[in-house]
């Protein structure tokens, strides 16, 4: 990346002996939408937190633009978050809520007015300047929040888990809303959740955390397709996940039978771990099947059956398929070599560090 405008190196954190960050590094780049992705307690929140300047790494270095921003006050960070709880001040109307940064900044009363005006243009809330806090929607809530936010004209905006208080409906539009804002405005936005189909709906670019560590970078199309390791697969999105080992360059064995695939350059006989998701597969009759499964429920969806069998190893398949079957049928199961994707299996956390660090030099 040419000028990333903010980049994490070899950040670790520990709260008392307790490693919470280890070893992070990445880059952003200015003007796009990034998430941190991951369950509960991976550390998505702290590495937020220390972009901000509310926590200090143990050790490793923060840039901004090049420079080293760790030792910078948070105040002075071109910087701003959006929290859960969007903490806005009940007590003050909309305007004076939007104003508030500004007042600190010494700005003058027109130029004040004129900004407000034009943060709720932005937020398609204008003319709310007088209403009450207490008297707004969550989503209004959300969007003035955005719009206390953009006010400042930071250079990069911090969202934790902004979403996560909405209905699903109001949270689906909001979505729509904030990947909308975000491309008109520019602004670099990193945004913290732990949900994957707003994390792929939403992103330019996903850093997947678990227990302290970013798994794997990419697009959202990337990791969809390509997820590095079981964790990932699993964490995104569903997925059918069998062991298997290599027989060749584009030979994969599983099912007790070799599998044509577009995978090259493991050792043959390497175990590995085969992802196909269920939109990958499809039922036919016996016959015509790659594989065979006996189905042991079926659930119609609107738009397609979700089914699940199992094969003769007893690994449990699922498949999302337009085509309807029956309980205790036995089908067989049609993909594509470009639908199945390989992953090293198993592997401890030494070797998968070694293995990123082998990736970036
Ligand atoms: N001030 C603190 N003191 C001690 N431990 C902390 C502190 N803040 C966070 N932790 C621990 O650090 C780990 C990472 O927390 P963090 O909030 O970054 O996770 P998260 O991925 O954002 O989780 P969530 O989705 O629940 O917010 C957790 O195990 C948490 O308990």
């Amino acid at each position: 990346m040419a000028n990333p405008i903010i980049e994490f190196k070899n950040i670790s954190k520990k709260y008392d002996d307790n490693p919470v960050l280890k070893k992070i590094d990445f880059e952003i780049e200015s003007g796009k939408f990034y998430t941190l992705l991951g369950p509960s307690g991976s550390g998505k929140t702290t590495i937020l937190r220390m972009i901000a300047g509310f926590e200090d790494p143990t050790s490793g270095e923060i840039e901004f633009e090049g420079h080293r921003i760790d030792l910078t006050p948070a105040n002075q960070r071109p910087i701003n978050t959006i929290f859960q709880d969007y903490a806005l001040f009940p007590h003050l109307n909309v305007s004076q809520n939007i104003a508030f940064g500004l007042e600190l900044k010494k700005m003058n009363k027109a130029d004040i007015k004129a900004k407000v005006a034009e943060s709720l243009r932005m937020v398609q809330l204008s003319g709310y300047e007088n209403r009450e806090i207490t008297a707004l929607s969550g989503g209004q809530k959300q969007r003035i929040a955005i719009a206390r936010a953009i006010a400042n004209e930071p250079k990069v905006l911090l969202l934790d888990e902004p979403l996560s208080a909405l209905d699903h409906k109001l949270r689906k539009e909001m979505q729509v809303e904030l990947r909308a804002l975000q491309q008109r405005l520019g602004i670099t936005f990193i945004f913290v959740t732990h949900d994957q189909e707003e994390a792929l709906a939403l992103s330019d670019q996903i850093f997947v955390m678990n227990d302290g560590r970013i798994l794997q970078s990419g697009t959202p199309v990337d990791i969809y397709d390509e997820p590095i390791n079981h964790f990932v697969a699993d964490f995104i999105g569903e997925s059918n996940i069998i062991p298997g080992t290599m027989t060749a360059d584009y030979l994969v064995h599983f099912d007790h039978k070799d599998f044509e695939c577009v995978d090259a350059g493991m050792r043959a006989d390497e175990p590995v771990e085969i992802v196909i998701r269920p939109e990958d597969l499809d039922i036919t009759d016996l016959d015509h099947g790659k594989l065979q499964v006996t189905v042991d429920s079926q659930l119609f969806r609107g738009v397609d059956y979700q089914i699940t069998g199992h094969d003769s190893d007893n690994h449990e398949w699922t498949i999302n398929s337009i085509h309807q079957t029956t309980v205790g049928a036995n089908v067989g199961l049609i993909f594509d070599p470009e639908d199945i994707h390989i992953m090293r299996f198993g592997e401890d956390e030494e070797t998968f560090d070694a293995r990123l660090d082998s990736y970036e030099e």
